[in-house]
């Protein structure tokens, strides 16, 4: 269970309901969804109809968004059974998935498994200019409405050819972000789906050369440290678990070690930083809840101090809290959205990732990071209770 790099081997069975030994019937099993995204024509759609047609013996509901200019908008719900595919229609309402996924979707997309049977794996195809940390909270903090979906991962397809001169363009500059003189460079949609990603698709890697490749991956390995890279041509991945399905991005942490592939600084706009910690008391794990409060919610560094360039903007945080009694906390956040809960594989006696005892890591991406010291202040509130 320590090695999810490992393309070859399957992934293990979890002790986790909705990890397949349960009945179909069964109340707690939910059912994994998938956001897929990326820029326009990186290939989400080549991606999906290449899983609506492989053999894979799974049962793939695929949500393809695909918005016309009615305002009466139609989604395409296909489901492949014994790799004959399905067409069903569902009704979300009008345009924005934001709000319509939230309201219709998830609703519909339940009544229909009523009717259906479950699913296996939800796939979700956003539109090219969909910003994922709008939708990805949606999916994940839906526990209150008792939801039967649960969010999988993010999954980003980048286009090799033309990446690099979207994560330049001035003009593809992300929607709904304030973009003003003093946010530094330019933010773009490009980076945005990056950022968020779990696992990144390099695709059409038959268009460039291996130099562009590899500079395509530095790039996008300097903006989102944590996220999972592969390469593919016409979309076509070699396996679905750890690509696309049983990515567990927001049940885990098991990925933090690979934030140390490399420091570049690559990308001015978006970055990677890692907060290392010392084994805290149980009273230190709440001070870094109270920082992450103050950080995700007010957008605020304490101790600070009244900081007068751009401000940072935190788009992806995972964590590992480590006890000084032993246990661990897991950390994960989406925008202003976190968790801090317990490891669930230490709580199953599942095997631990090697890494160096005694050290917390806490990860961040987002925009404008390195202009503070993040580590200096966690540390100084984390001191700060054992002072008392
Ligand atoms: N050369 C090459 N072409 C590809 C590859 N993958 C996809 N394409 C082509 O690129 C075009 C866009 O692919 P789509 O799958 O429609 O991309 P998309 O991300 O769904 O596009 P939008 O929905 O418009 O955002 C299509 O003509 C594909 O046939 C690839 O690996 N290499
Ligand atoms: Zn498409």
């Amino acid at each position: 269970m320590d090695d999810w790099d490992d393309q070859d081997t399957a992934p293990p069975d979890l002790v986790e309901a909705g990890s397949g030994e349960l009945e179909p019937e069964e109340k707690s099993f939910k059912v994994p969804i998938t956001i897929v995204t990326g820029y326009l024509g990186a290939g989400k759609t080549t991606l999906l109809n290449y899983i609506l047609t492989a053999q894979h013996g799974k049962k793939v509901a695929v949500i393809m968004n695909e918005f016309g200019d009615s305002l009466d908008i139609e989604k395409s719900l296909t489901v492949n059974r014994n790799g004959e595919s399905v067409e069903e229609w569902l009704e979300v309402g009008n345009g924005c998935i934001c709000c319509s996924v939230k309201d219709t979707g998830v609703n519909a997309i339940e009544s229909l498994m009523e009717k259906k049977g479950k699913f296996d794996y939800i796939l979700l195809e956003t539109t090219g200019l969909a910003d994922p940390g709008n939708l990805a909270p949606l999916f994940w903090m839906d526990d209150g409405l008792g939801s039967t979906i649960y969010l999988d991962g993010i999954v980003t397809l980048v286009d090799a050819k033309n990446i690099l001169r979207s994560l330049d363009d001035a003009a593809g500059k992300a929607e709904g972000h304030e973009e003003s003189d003093d946010h530094g460079p330019v933010m773009t949609t490009a980076h945005v789906q990056i950022s968020h990603a779990d696992v990144i698709v390099i695709n059409k890697s038959d268009l460039v050369s291996d130099e562009d490749l590899q500079a395509v991956r530095s790039r996008i390995e300097s903006i989102n440290g944590l996220a999972k890279i592969h390469v593919t041509a016409q979309s076509v991945v070699p396996k679905l678990e750890g690509f696309l399905l049983d990515l567990h991005a927001y049940d885990r942490v098991e990925e933090l070690d690979r934030t140390d592939r490399g420091h570049s600084h690559l990308d001015q706009t978006i970055s990677t930083l890692s907060i290392s910690l010392p084994p805290l008391t149980a009273e230190q794990v709440k001070a870094v809840d109270a920082w992450l409060r103050t950080l995700l919610w007010e957008n605020v560094l304490p101790g600070h101090g009244n900081f007068q360039g751009p401000v940072f903007e935190i788009h992806r945080l995972k964590g590992r809290l480590l006890l000084q009694d032993g246990s661990e906390r897991m950390v994960q956040g989406v925008r202003e959205v976190f968790e801090i809960f317990e490891n669930p594989i230490t709580q199953w006696g599942g095997q631990k990732e090697q890494e160096s005892p005694g050290t917390g890591k806490l990860v961040l991406i987002g925009r404008n990071l390195a202009n503070f010291d993040f580590q200096r202040s966690l540390q100084d509130c984390v001191d700060n209770v054992s002072g008392i």
